[in-house]
């Protein structure tokens, strides 16, 4: 597994490189819809690759020699800019902005477009469980005041969700030492469309304890 790791960037210097990437990540957002939506002729799409991969190279002369990883500094700011779900600096992540209502329920407001079909129309079955088992993750940490993995998630999915705006929202259920159960939804302007439930565990590395076994 990749590390927790303390990085001493300013929390202004980080502002100033979010600001720099945010734009980079929505152009490239963009060019994935663009890429499934396009119909121009053959060779623009050609021409369009050749450009693509012309950036790509740009872009790889200097570059991290993996994943971005979870960083710290000491003002308590922490950032993960590739992560799948919330990433700054990930276009695949739709990004989810999630925010922290107290500790134990958070929610977010989406708006899932092509890239994330699944049935014709619909979000795919695993972007819905993707998107909520980060949102219930981060609801278990309890605003990020401790680490926690998932367990366990259990989907339930009640009706097709619609691409388009969403809601999701996830509440600690229950805690018993170092077991968080979450409970969480996803719905449209009709209601529900998937529920999930989860049990969210503070890794005996994380709690300072022995891992049995
Ligand atoms: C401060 C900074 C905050 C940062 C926050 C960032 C938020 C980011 C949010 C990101 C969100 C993204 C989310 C993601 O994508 S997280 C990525 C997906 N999840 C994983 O990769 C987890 C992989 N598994 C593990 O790491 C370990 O197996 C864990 C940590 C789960 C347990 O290993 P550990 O060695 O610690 O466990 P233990 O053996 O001492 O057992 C302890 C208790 O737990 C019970 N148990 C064990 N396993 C399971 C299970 N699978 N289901 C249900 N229960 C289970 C067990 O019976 C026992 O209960 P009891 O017998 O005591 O009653």
């Amino acid at each position: 597994m990749g590390e927790f790791v303390h990085e001493e960037i300013p929390s202004t210097e980080l502002d100033r490189l979010e600001a720099t990437y945010r734009p980079l990540a929505d152009a490239v957002r963009d060019l994935l819809d663009a890429t499934i939506r396009t119909t121009v002729p053959e060779e623009q799409v050609r021409a369009a690759q050749a450009e693509i991969e012309a950036l790509v190279a740009r872009l790889r002369a200097e570059q991290l020699p993996g994943p971005a990883g979870v960083r710290f500094n000491s003002e308590a700011r922490a950032w993960n800019w590739g992560n799948a779900v919330v990433g700054l600096r990930n276009a695949v992540a739709p990004p989810l902005r999630i925010v922290h209502e107290s500790a134990g329920h958070a929610w977010a407001e989406v708006e899932l477009g092509a890239p994330y079909e699944g049935p014709p129309g619909l979000v795919h079955g695993g972007v819905s469980a993707m998107l909520l088992d980060h949102l219930m993750g981060e609801t278990a940490s309890a605003a990020f005041t401790r680490v926690t993995f998932t367990g366990t998630l259990t989907m339930t999915y009640r009706r097709g969700t619609p691409l388009g705006p969403l809601r999701l929202e996830a509440r600690i259920d229950r805690e018993e030492g170092r077991k968080v159960w979450v409970v969480a939804s996803i719905g449209d302007a009709d209601g529900v469309t998937v529920e999930a439930e989860g049990v969210f565990i503070v890794p005996a590395w994380a709690a300072g304890e022995a891992a049995r076994g």
